[in-house]
Protein backbone atom coordinates (compact mmCIF):
# COMPACT_ATOMS: atom_id res chain seq x y z
CA UNK A 1 0.00 0.00 0.00
CA UNK A 2 1.35 3.24 -0.77
CA UNK A 3 1.49 6.33 1.38
CA UNK A 4 -0.85 8.44 2.28
CA UNK A 5 -0.50 12.41 2.49
CA UNK A 6 -2.51 13.28 5.17
CA UNK A 7 -2.52 16.88 4.23
CA UNK A 8 -4.99 16.31 1.66
CA UNK A 9 -7.80 15.22 4.28
CA UNK A 10 -10.54 17.05 4.96
CA UNK A 11 -11.19 17.22 8.54
CA UNK A 12 -15.09 16.98 8.91
CA UNK A 13 -15.07 16.50 12.69
CA UNK A 14 -13.18 19.83 13.33
CA UNK A 15 -14.86 22.07 10.58
CA UNK A 16 -18.57 20.34 12.60
CA UNK A 17 -17.25 21.35 15.83
CA UNK A 18 -16.61 25.01 14.46
CA UNK A 19 -19.89 24.59 12.85
CA UNK A 20 -21.46 23.12 16.39
CA UNK A 21 -20.12 26.57 17.93
CA UNK A 22 -21.61 28.98 16.34
CA UNK A 23 -25.00 27.34 16.13
CA UNK A 24 -24.34 27.16 19.77
CA UNK A 25 -23.56 31.03 20.21
CA UNK A 26 -26.77 31.62 18.35
CA UNK A 27 -28.38 29.50 20.28
CA UNK A 28 -27.20 31.20 23.61
CA UNK A 29 -28.89 34.92 22.26
CA UNK A 30 -31.82 33.19 21.54
CA UNK A 31 -31.94 31.80 25.03
CA UNK A 32 -31.41 35.38 26.20
CA UNK A 33 -34.44 36.28 25.19
CA UNK A 34 -36.23 33.59 26.94
CA UNK A 35 -36.70 31.54 23.51
CA UNK A 36 -35.31 28.11 23.99
CA UNK A 37 -34.67 26.29 20.48
CA UNK A 38 -36.09 23.00 20.35
CA UNK A 39 -35.88 19.90 18.06
CA UNK A 40 -38.52 16.77 18.24
CA UNK A 41 -36.76 13.69 16.57
CA UNK A 42 -39.69 11.19 15.22
CA UNK A 43 -38.46 7.66 14.93
CA UNK A 44 -41.20 5.35 13.90
CA UNK A 45 -40.27 1.91 14.69
CA UNK A 46 -37.44 0.11 16.09
CA UNK A 47 -34.77 0.02 13.10
CA UNK A 48 -30.90 0.04 14.79
CA UNK A 49 -29.39 2.67 12.51
CA UNK A 50 -32.06 4.89 12.50
CA UNK A 51 -31.90 5.32 16.33
CA UNK A 52 -28.03 5.33 16.22
CA UNK A 53 -28.89 8.72 13.95
CA UNK A 54 -31.07 10.00 15.71
CA UNK A 55 -29.13 9.08 19.28
CA UNK A 56 -26.23 11.04 17.61
CA UNK A 57 -28.68 14.05 16.98
CA UNK A 58 -29.38 14.29 20.40
CA UNK A 59 -26.46 14.38 21.81
CA UNK A 60 -25.25 17.52 19.22
CA UNK A 61 -28.64 19.20 20.71
CA UNK A 62 -26.94 18.63 23.82
CA UNK A 63 -23.21 19.70 22.96
CA UNK A 64 -24.78 23.20 21.03
CA UNK A 65 -27.61 24.06 23.47
CA UNK A 66 -30.53 23.19 22.33
CA UNK A 67 -33.58 21.22 23.80
CA UNK A 68 -34.40 17.86 22.25
CA UNK A 69 -37.47 15.67 22.43
CA UNK A 70 -37.76 12.31 21.29
CA UNK A 71 -41.31 10.76 19.30
CA UNK A 72 -41.13 7.07 19.33
CA UNK A 73 -44.13 5.79 17.45
CA UNK A 74 -44.59 2.00 16.58
CA UNK A 75 -43.64 0.75 13.29
CA UNK A 76 -47.53 -0.09 12.80
CA UNK A 77 -48.59 3.07 12.96
CA UNK A 78 -50.82 4.28 10.18
CA UNK A 79 -50.13 7.20 7.98
CA UNK A 80 -53.01 9.22 9.36
CA UNK A 81 -51.75 8.73 13.18
CA UNK A 82 -48.71 10.25 11.99
CA UNK A 83 -50.07 13.02 10.43
CA UNK A 84 -51.87 14.04 13.12
CA UNK A 85 -48.45 13.50 15.17
CA UNK A 86 -47.02 16.14 12.66
CA UNK A 87 -50.30 18.64 12.63
CA UNK A 88 -50.22 18.60 16.80
CA UNK A 89 -45.98 19.44 16.39
CA UNK A 90 -46.77 22.25 13.79
CA UNK A 91 -49.44 23.59 16.10
CA UNK A 92 -46.93 23.41 19.28
CA UNK A 93 -45.47 26.81 19.77
CA UNK A 94 -42.82 25.41 22.14
CA UNK A 95 -41.28 23.05 19.21
CA UNK A 96 -39.16 25.45 17.29
CA UNK A 97 -38.24 22.14 14.25
CA UNK A 98 -39.17 18.58 13.79
CA UNK A 99 -37.42 15.73 11.93
CA UNK A 100 -38.97 12.77 10.88
CA UNK A 101 -36.23 10.17 10.79
CA UNK A 102 -35.90 8.37 7.21
CA UNK A 103 -36.52 5.53 5.74
CA UNK A 104 -39.85 5.17 6.88
CA UNK A 105 -41.91 2.03 7.29
CA UNK A 106 -43.57 0.99 3.57
CA UNK A 107 -47.04 1.29 4.28
CA UNK A 108 -46.24 5.15 4.61
CA UNK A 109 -45.55 7.57 2.00
CA UNK A 110 -42.54 9.57 2.82
CA UNK A 111 -42.99 12.37 0.78
CA UNK A 112 -46.75 13.19 1.96
CA UNK A 113 -45.33 13.14 6.08
CA UNK A 114 -42.70 15.56 4.32
CA UNK A 115 -44.81 17.81 3.12
CA UNK A 116 -46.76 17.90 5.91
CA UNK A 117 -44.30 19.27 8.47
CA UNK A 118 -44.69 23.03 8.68
CA UNK A 119 -41.66 24.31 6.07
CA UNK A 120 -40.43 27.36 8.96
CA UNK A 121 -39.95 24.02 11.31
CA UNK A 122 -38.23 21.77 8.41
CA UNK A 123 -34.54 21.52 9.75
CA UNK A 124 -34.10 18.50 7.05
CA UNK A 125 -34.76 21.19 4.10
CA UNK A 126 -37.10 18.66 2.71
CA UNK A 127 -40.45 20.37 2.01
CA UNK A 128 -41.19 21.15 -1.37
CA UNK A 129 -41.21 25.21 -0.30
CA UNK A 130 -37.47 24.77 0.87
CA UNK A 131 -36.89 22.95 -2.20
CA UNK A 132 -38.21 24.96 -4.39
CA UNK A 133 -36.68 28.13 -2.77
CA UNK A 134 -33.10 26.41 -3.17
CA UNK A 135 -33.81 26.05 -7.26
CA UNK A 136 -34.45 29.92 -7.64
CA UNK A 137 -31.52 30.55 -5.44
CA UNK A 138 -33.17 31.83 -2.13
CA UNK A 139 -31.43 29.05 0.11
CA UNK A 140 -32.74 29.30 3.36
CA UNK A 141 -33.82 25.65 4.97
CA UNK A 142 -32.22 23.67 2.51
CA UNK A 143 -30.73 19.66 2.97
CA UNK A 144 -27.85 19.21 5.74
CA UNK A 145 -25.35 16.84 3.61
CA UNK A 146 -25.22 19.11 0.78
CA UNK A 147 -25.43 22.25 3.06
CA UNK A 148 -22.44 20.61 4.59
CA UNK A 149 -20.60 20.23 1.67
CA UNK A 150 -20.52 23.56 0.47
CA UNK A 151 -19.52 24.60 3.73
CA UNK A 152 -16.52 21.94 3.47
CA UNK A 153 -15.80 23.86 0.41
CA UNK A 154 -15.36 27.31 1.68
CA UNK A 155 -13.20 26.11 4.80
CA UNK A 156 -10.90 24.37 2.31
CA UNK A 157 -11.03 27.18 -0.58
CA UNK A 158 -11.98 24.94 -3.33
CA UNK A 159 -13.56 27.16 -6.26
CA UNK A 160 -16.57 26.34 -7.71
CA UNK A 161 -17.48 29.26 -9.93
CA UNK A 162 -16.96 28.05 -13.59
CA UNK A 163 -15.32 24.47 -12.34
CA UNK A 164 -17.16 20.96 -13.84
CA UNK A 165 -18.90 19.85 -10.59
CA UNK A 166 -19.99 16.02 -10.82
CA UNK A 167 -22.69 14.50 -8.84
CA UNK A 168 -23.15 10.94 -8.52
CA UNK A 169 -26.50 10.05 -7.24
CA UNK A 170 -29.74 11.64 -7.61
CA UNK A 171 -31.48 11.52 -4.55
CA UNK A 172 -33.47 14.11 -3.27
CA UNK A 173 -31.93 14.30 0.11
CA UNK A 174 -28.03 14.53 -1.53
CA UNK A 175 -27.38 14.38 -5.30
CA UNK A 176 -30.23 16.71 -6.51
CA UNK A 177 -30.03 19.49 -4.03
CA UNK A 178 -26.07 19.10 -4.16
CA UNK A 179 -26.52 19.66 -8.00
CA UNK A 180 -28.82 22.87 -7.05
CA UNK A 181 -26.16 24.10 -4.64
CA UNK A 182 -23.40 24.06 -7.08
CA UNK A 183 -25.13 25.05 -9.58
CA UNK A 184 -26.42 28.77 -7.98
CA UNK A 185 -22.40 29.09 -7.25
CA UNK A 186 -21.99 28.74 -11.32
CA UNK A 187 -20.22 25.40 -11.56
CA UNK A 188 -20.80 23.35 -14.70
CA UNK A 189 -22.87 20.61 -13.10
CA UNK A 190 -23.55 17.01 -14.49
CA UNK A 191 -25.88 14.50 -12.42
CA UNK A 192 -25.22 10.88 -12.83
CA UNK A 193 -26.95 7.98 -11.36
CA UNK A 194 -27.41 4.30 -11.64
CA UNK A 195 -28.93 4.46 -15.55
CA UNK A 196 -25.76 6.74 -16.48
CA UNK A 197 -24.59 4.58 -19.47
CA UNK A 198 -20.52 5.62 -19.11
CA UNK A 199 -19.83 6.79 -15.49
CA UNK A 200 -15.99 7.25 -15.71
CA UNK A 201 -16.39 9.40 -18.71
CA UNK A 202 -18.30 12.18 -16.78
CA UNK A 203 -16.13 11.47 -13.38
CA UNK A 204 -12.87 11.69 -15.27
CA UNK A 205 -13.87 15.66 -16.01
CA UNK A 206 -14.67 16.30 -12.78
CA UNK A 207 -12.49 19.04 -10.56
CA UNK A 208 -15.39 18.94 -7.55
CA UNK A 209 -16.74 15.22 -7.63
CA UNK A 210 -19.79 14.40 -5.07
CA UNK A 211 -20.61 10.84 -4.45
CA UNK A 212 -23.81 9.59 -2.51
CA UNK A 213 -25.18 6.33 -3.64
CA UNK A 214 -24.41 3.99 -0.93
CA UNK A 215 -22.76 2.06 -3.02
CA UNK A 216 -19.38 0.95 -1.29
CA UNK A 217 -16.41 1.54 -3.34
CA UNK A 218 -17.71 2.78 -6.28
CA UNK A 219 -15.21 5.16 -7.13
CA UNK A 220 -11.67 3.83 -8.08
CA UNK A 221 -8.15 5.85 -8.68
CA UNK A 222 -8.80 5.31 -12.86
CA UNK A 223 -12.22 7.36 -12.42
CA UNK A 224 -10.37 10.80 -11.14
CA UNK A 225 -9.23 13.33 -12.35
CA UNK A 226 -5.98 14.39 -11.49
CA UNK A 227 -6.24 17.05 -8.36
CA UNK A 228 -10.09 16.73 -8.27
CA UNK A 229 -11.74 17.48 -5.04
CA UNK A 230 -13.71 14.65 -3.74
CA UNK A 231 -16.44 14.46 -1.12
CA UNK A 232 -18.05 11.67 -0.19
CA UNK A 233 -21.67 11.09 0.90
CA UNK A 234 -21.85 7.52 1.43
CA UNK A 235 -21.71 5.30 4.21
CA UNK A 236 -21.95 1.59 4.25
CA UNK A 237 -21.51 -0.55 7.54
CA UNK A 238 -20.90 -4.30 6.74
CA UNK A 239 -18.73 -7.26 8.85
CA UNK A 240 -15.57 -5.66 7.63
CA UNK A 241 -16.27 -2.43 8.85
CA UNK A 242 -17.63 1.15 7.32
CA UNK A 243 -16.64 2.47 4.21
CA UNK A 244 -17.54 5.24 1.83
CA UNK A 245 -18.70 5.42 -1.77
CA UNK A 246 -14.99 6.32 -2.95
CA UNK A 247 -11.97 4.02 -2.76
CA UNK A 248 -10.44 6.56 -0.21
CA UNK A 249 -6.89 4.71 0.26
CA UNK A 250 -6.12 4.85 -3.82
CA UNK A 251 -8.42 7.49 -4.84
CA UNK A 252 -6.57 10.06 -2.24
CA UNK A 253 -3.12 9.27 -4.52
CA UNK A 254 -4.82 11.33 -7.07
CA UNK A 255 -6.96 13.71 -4.89
CA UNK A 256 -6.11 17.06 -4.23
CA UNK A 257 -8.49 17.55 -1.24
CA UNK A 258 -10.57 14.18 -0.18
CA UNK A 259 -13.62 13.30 2.33
CA UNK A 260 -12.79 10.35 4.66
CA UNK A 261 -15.87 8.24 5.84
CA UNK A 262 -16.53 7.79 8.84
CA UNK A 263 -15.26 11.98 9.52
CA UNK A 264 -16.30 13.74 6.84
CA UNK A 265 -19.60 14.90 5.33
CA UNK A 266 -21.15 12.90 8.51
CA UNK A 267 -20.49 14.82 11.12
CA UNK A 268 -21.13 18.02 9.00
CA UNK A 269 -25.09 16.90 7.93
CA UNK A 270 -25.31 16.79 12.05
CA UNK A 271 -24.18 20.23 12.63
CA UNK A 272 -25.53 22.03 9.82
CA UNK A 273 -29.13 20.47 11.53
CA UNK A 274 -27.97 22.11 14.28
CA UNK A 275 -28.34 25.53 12.77
CA UNK A 276 -31.13 25.15 11.07
CA UNK A 277 -32.79 23.96 14.37
CA UNK A 278 -31.92 27.41 15.85
CA UNK A 279 -32.60 29.20 12.53
CA UNK A 280 -36.38 27.67 12.56
CA UNK A 281 -36.59 29.27 16.37
CA UNK A 282 -35.46 32.33 15.19
CA UNK A 283 -37.92 32.38 12.13
CA UNK A 284 -40.53 31.60 14.83
CA UNK A 285 -39.76 34.41 17.10
CA UNK A 286 -39.93 36.89 14.71
CA UNK A 287 -43.50 35.53 13.48
N1 LIG B 1 -34.97 12.95 8.25
C1 LIG B 1 -33.72 12.51 8.11
N2 LIG B 1 -32.70 13.38 8.15
C2 LIG B 1 -31.41 12.96 8.03
O1 LIG B 1 -30.47 13.78 8.06
C3 LIG B 1 -31.16 11.56 7.88
C4 LIG B 1 -32.26 10.69 7.85
N3 LIG B 1 -33.52 11.19 7.96
N4 LIG B 1 -32.08 9.35 7.70
C5 LIG B 1 -30.77 8.77 7.64
C6 LIG B 1 -29.72 9.73 7.12
C7 LIG B 1 -28.32 9.37 7.49
N5 LIG B 1 -27.77 10.50 8.20
C8 LIG B 1 -26.49 10.55 8.75
C9 LIG B 1 -26.04 11.62 9.51
C10 LIG B 1 -24.79 11.61 10.09
C11 LIG B 1 -23.93 10.54 9.93
C12 LIG B 1 -22.61 10.55 10.61
O2 LIG B 1 -22.25 11.48 11.29
N6 LIG B 1 -21.80 9.48 10.46
C13 LIG B 1 -20.50 9.32 11.07
C14 LIG B 1 -20.16 7.88 11.31
C15 LIG B 1 -21.16 7.07 12.00
C16 LIG B 1 -20.76 5.60 11.92
O3 LIG B 1 -19.68 5.27 12.43
O4 LIG B 1 -21.50 4.83 11.29
C17 LIG B 1 -19.40 9.84 10.15
O5 LIG B 1 -19.60 9.84 8.93
O6 LIG B 1 -18.35 10.18 10.65
C18 LIG B 1 -24.34 9.49 9.16
C19 LIG B 1 -25.60 9.51 8.57
C20 LIG B 1 -28.75 11.42 8.36
N7 LIG B 1 -29.89 11.03 7.77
Amino acid sequence: MSDIDTSKIIDGKAVAAKVEAEASAAAQKLKDNGIIPKLVTVLVGDNPASQMYVRMKHKACERVGIAAEDCLPPADISEAELLDLIHGLNEDDSVSSILVQLPLPAHINAQTIMNAISPMKDPDGFHPFNMGNLMINEEGLVPCTPKGIIRLMEEYNVEIKGKNAVVVGHSNIVGKPMAAMLLNRDATVSICHVFTKDLKLYTKEADILVVGTGVKHLIKADMVKDGAAIFDAGITTDATGTYGDVDFENVIQKASLITPVPGGVGPMTIAILMTHVVKCAEMIAQK
